[in-house]
């Protein structure tokens, strides 16, 4: 069969059997924007073997079975998905490796390096095993199989080399961020980890190794991994797939147990799809295979960086929205829920706020652009960086309309941020719009910038804000600066003249959670699916333990440090404490007056946070005039 695939060929298998044939038209994978210049012909190298012929039904290469998995990359991603890998598939050993000794220390203690709900539970089950049965009286049935008695099957090392050549699958999943310098500085994907990993993978790995693309990489990186191969390897078979993740922060462990879709791309020959077909296995065994979808690797790569990107295009569309609403007397709240119930629109992503932040979103635009931009396409380049354009004039727009509303200075006054991760319910705070915010309000000189955060540990603040080096020190409270994080909301409010809500935690609503635009998107739904109470309860039976003892945590376990667990013990995201609404009432009686609000995240009822005696400027809505 060649690239040029039939339309029934074309289509996602739905039979149980996985499709055996690229999605996508001869000639679409054509140039690699970082890896080819596009005057470049085609190489299509990477095929090797070629590709099977119409009526070649006959010449198939029958599928391996995984039994052992390395993952390289400890993070948000490998450490997640290797846990639900092992916990969903406990014959299959999976090792997750990292050069970072402390995060795989963490990952062997009882308090994990990510927060994530659910899924110190799931850890413990794989990592630790379990003594006894563990019945429907402790579990959702959906995962009552699974809590039978087991060995650990999922650990956790430093050593790299030891564990790739043990591997049927070596999963790659290290940071792929922006490069800050050369070429393509502050566009192209930075590679450096990637490739250093994809050269200790092919330096050790035994023949016939599936090397699995885990990393969000820019499209013809198997290009790049085949030429190595080809290089230090000659002559020796590894299959290249990819196989992007789309899990969301907060909400990872229910995205892993239950995604829209698999993509898994491979070479068009049977060696690829027979290796494709041997991924799938992994997976089939919790994830109905419809869902898994396979494509061409160029595809593949692609369609990460697409997905992700047009995420965060719907986000920069109704933020920009929002600055309409705030000229005109539009509610942006009511557009959203007005055009979100055209089911071809639908309703996820259209919550207006100060922007998108996270670790991937810019960057994968940025690696989109570049890719566009290497190719010739300045226009689709351009396009695509206005996504993120328009994110920062967002955040900024924010903070400016804050000061404004402060009469310009905030020389003698407090002010007080609400949530510091990048979205609720996580511990993640990379590229979160509240440090961009307290930069440039740290420019006013104002008396105070008191932080709180439900999720995020008081110490990884507290070193995010040393770190701010244009400003020189001392920043924290602690070093004699105007910054100080605090552990309670309403000692974090007290005494400021304005409260800014910059991430959305439930918490810091004033009425309960009714209608909002997409109050019901999946990602809610997991999101309440994904309390550990809802994943894996604890035994009814405060008798009954069926864990193994966890492993104690290292001397600078962070979460030890600060005295609270975060996840665990945390009021908003405690495994056994309710979530406790803010009493704004009790805040408001302890501002000073004039006493500001200004809802970063559209969360806040005007009407009810008014009667309290508290001015509210909001996203996307007209406010007060200056
Ligand atoms: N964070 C997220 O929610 C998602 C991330 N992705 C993608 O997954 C990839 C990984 O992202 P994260 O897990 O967030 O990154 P991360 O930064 O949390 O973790 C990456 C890990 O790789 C390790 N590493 C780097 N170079 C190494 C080397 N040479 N040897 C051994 N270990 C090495 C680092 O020490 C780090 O622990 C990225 O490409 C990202 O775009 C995809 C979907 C979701
Ligand atoms: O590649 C990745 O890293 C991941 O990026 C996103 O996941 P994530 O960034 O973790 O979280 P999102 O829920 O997508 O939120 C991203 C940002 O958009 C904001 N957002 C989201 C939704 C919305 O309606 N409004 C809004 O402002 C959030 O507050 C957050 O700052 C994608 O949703 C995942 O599918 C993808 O795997």
């Amino acid at each position: 069969m060649s690239l040029s695939s039939s339309a029934a060929d074309s289509e996602t298998n739905v039979s149980g059997d996985i499709s055996t044939v690229p999605t996508t038209p001869d000639r679409s994978q054509s140039g690699s924007p970082g890896l080819h210049d596009s005057n470049d012909e085609v190489d299509n190298s990477f095929e090797k073997a070629s590709p099977l012929k119409n009526g070649d039904a006959e010449y198939r290469v029958p599928s391996r079975t995984i039994r052992s998995i390395c993952v390289v990359g400890a993070g948000y991603v490998g450490g997640p998905t290797a846990a639900i890998v092992a916990y969903k598939n406990p014959h299959v050993r999976v090792t997750v490796v990292d050069r970072d000794d402390r995060r795989i220390r963490r990952w062997n203690s009882r308090h994990l390096p990510i927060y994530e709900p659910g899924l110190s539970e799931i850890v413990r089950i794989s990592r630790d095993g379990l003594q006894g049965s563990c019945e429907k009286d402790c579990v959702e049935a959906h995962d009552t199989a699974e809590l039978k008695a087991r060995s650990p099957n999922l650990f956790f090392s430093t050593d790299v080399s030891q564990c790739i050549p043990n591997s049927d699958a070596v999963f790659i999943a290290v940071n792929t961020p922006t490069k800050m310098r050369g070429t393509g500085k502050g566009s192209a994907t930075d590679m450096t980890s990637f490739e250093a990993v994809a050269a200790e993978v092919i330096r050790h790995a035994q023949n016939n190794t599936i090397i699995v693309e885990k990393s969000t990489v820019p499209c013809r990186t198997a290009q790049m991994i085949q030429e190595m191969i080809t290089i230090q390897r000659p002559g020796e078979d590894f299959e290249i797939l990819s196989n992007p993740e789309f899990l969301a922060a907060g909400t990872a462990v229910q995205d892993l147990l239950h995604p829209d879709r698999i993509i898994i791309g491979s070479a068009p020959t049977p060696e690829g799809r027979a290796a494709a077909e041997s991924l799938a296995g992994v997976y089939s065994s919790w994830i109905d295979r419809s869902r898994i979808l396979t494509t061409n690797v160029w595809s593949s790569e692609l369609a990460k960086l697409v997905a992700n990107s047009m995420l965060a295009q719907r986000l920069s569309s109704i933020n920009s929205i929002s600055a309409i609403c705030e000229a005109t007397g539009a509610e942006v709240n009511e557009v959203s829920a007005a055009i979100g119930m055209d089911t071809r629109l639908g309703k996820s992503f259209l919550r207006a706020g100060i922007g998108f932040g996270g670790s991937c979103f810019k960057k994968d635009i940025a690696s989109l652009a570049y890719i566009a931009e290497s190719l010739g396409l300045d226009e689709v380049a351009h396009y695509w960086r206005q996504v993120n354009v328009m994110n920062e004039y967002q955040r900024d727009r924010f903070a400016a309309r804050v000061i404004r509303h402060l009469n310009s200075t905030l020389v003698t006054k407090k002010i007080c941020i609400l949530g510091y991760a990048f979205k609720p319910n996580t511990s993640d705070t990379r590229e979160a719009p509240a440090l961009e915010i307290i930069k440039t309000l740290l420019d006013e000189n104002p008396h105070e910038i008191a932080i709180f955060d439900p999720c995020c540990n008081r110490l990884v603040i507290e070193n995010e804000i040393r770190a701010l080096q244009p400003y020189g020190s001392p920043i924290l409270s602690d070093d004699g600066g105007c910054v100080k994080v605090y552990s309670n909301v309403y000692e974090a409010c007290a005494d400021s003249n304005a409260v800014l809500i910059v991430t959305d935690f439930p918490e810091f609503r004033n009425t309960p959670v009714t209608v909002s635009p997409d109050s019901k998107t999946q990602s809610t739904q997991r999101l309440q699916e994904a309390t550990p109470a809802n994943t894996l309860s604890p035994p009814v039976t405060a008798s009954y333990e069926p864990f193994n003892a966890e492993p104690d945590c290292s001397a600078d376990c962070p979460d030890c440090q600060s005295g609270i667990t975060y996840g665990e013990s945390n009021p908003s995201v405690g495994k056994d404490v309710p979530k406790e609404q803010v009493n704004w009432k009790k805040i408001a009686g302890e501002m000073r007056s004039p006493k500001w609000l200004f809802d970063g995240r559209c969360i806040i009822n005007i009407p009810e946070m008014t009667k309290l005696g508290i001015r509210v400027e909001s996203i996307g809505s007209a406010g007060l005039a200056v």
